[in-house]
């Protein structure tokens, strides 16, 4: 983990907390976070439910097709790289889950039955991923000097937002010819405010792109480093924390990449992925922070982006300021086939 900084979330100093978020927020935007509150139990029981689905026949993973963001796409049916024209999904599969609290999701996200009948674990998870998500932010906000609760306020668990569990099956594959294969997840942004990202040990392959050299650094996938504790928890900015900052906070081009070498020992890859998204009405809107507003002018978010999709990094289309759920909504149609 020589490259991304460890901040252990469980310090009672919230305010150095927060000062070490936003150094890591605004350069690399990814780094670890520790002492989150979770334990390895409770992590793997999550992996488990997701190792058990994938591993059921393709009929029945079917019945659940995604539509409005949740529900199972299949091997090469999500390309999270808009960039490379290529036309091909990703070789992965994956089952994304809508909010669990029911407010927030009127209409109750049908289940397959290993995910149905643990629906209860499931919502406190997600609640727990929420409630982790909202601390970092508000630690994040000490540093930015917003208001106590500007965050929070944002981030109700109660209100309609994009905010989705995520588990990912990236199954070993053999027959890998050239570089292109290696690529498993398309480079991408993530489209929320924050994601919290759920490694298993030993099975690494996740990339972040250094803005400043272009380079892709590899992300180790370490173990527990306390008992009692969950294995260090990967956390990115995303995009809406750019939009808010004006681009002064980063929102990290990163992939999934198997070297050829890696894929050939048939071992097959899960992560788990917690994308925490404010309301769908929050509008794209700068934050009213001296701390971003000094800092602006540096590298931006669109420099970072040139010859990429400009698109997806509008917040203002016909004159009028878009929304969060209205940001979401353009990525995913985007990204699928
Ligand atoms: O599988 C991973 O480690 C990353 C997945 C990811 O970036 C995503 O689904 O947005
Ligand atoms: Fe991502």
């Amino acid at each position: 983990m020589d490259e991304l900084p460890v901040i252990d979330l469980s310090s009672a100093d919230v305010a150095e907390v927060g000062k070490k978020l936003y150094e890591a927020a605004s350069t690399l935007g990814f780094f670890f976070v520790d002492g989150s509150g979770f334990t390895q139990e409770e992590v793997d029981s999550m992996f488990k439910l997701g190792e058990e689905f994938f591993a059921r026949p393709m009929d029945e993973k079917s019945k659940y097709p995604i539509t409005n963001n949740r529900g199972y796409s299949a091997f090469n049916q999500e390309a999270l790289d808009v960039d490379d024209g290529k036309k091909k999904g990703d070789p992965k599969e994956i089952f994304n889950f809508g909010p669990f609290e029911q407010s927030a999701n009127p209409d109750r996200q049908p289940l397959p039955p290993v995910f149905d009948e643990a629906r209860p674990a499931m919502a406190e998870f997600t609640a727990k991923c929420h409630a982790v998500a909202n601390r970092l932010l508000e630690a994040l906000g000490t540093a930015l000097e917003l208001e106590p609760g500007w965050f929070a306020s944002r981030h109700e668990l109660e209100r309609p937002s994009g905010s989705t569990l995520r588990i990912l099956h990236y199954p070993a594959m053999t027959d890998v010819e050239g570089p292109a294969d290696e690529i498993r997840a398309g480079a991408h942004t993530d489209y929320g405010a924050v994601t919290l990202l759920f490694q298993r040990e030993g099975q690494a392959g996740l990339e972040v792109q250094s803005p400043v050299t272009k380079e892709w650094i590899r992300v180790p996938a370490p173990g527990s480093r306390a008992a009692g504790r969950s294995a260090p928890i990967v956390v990115n900015i995303a995009d809406q924390l750019s939009f808010w900052s004006g681009g002064v906070l980063r929102s990290a081009y990163h992939r999934v990449r198997f070297p050829a070498a890696a894929q050939r020992t048939g071992k097959d890859r899960y992560s788990m992925a917690y994308f925490c998204h404010p309301a769908d009405e929050v509008r794209l809107e700068k934050m009213p922070s001296a701390i971003i507003a000094r800092e602006e002018g540096g590298v931006s978010w669109e420099e970072d982006g040139k010859g990429r999709n400009e698109d997806i990094r509008r917040t203002v289309v016909d004159g009028r300021v878009l929304t969060a759920g209205e940001h979401l909504a353009r990525r995913i149609a985007l990204s699928y086939y």
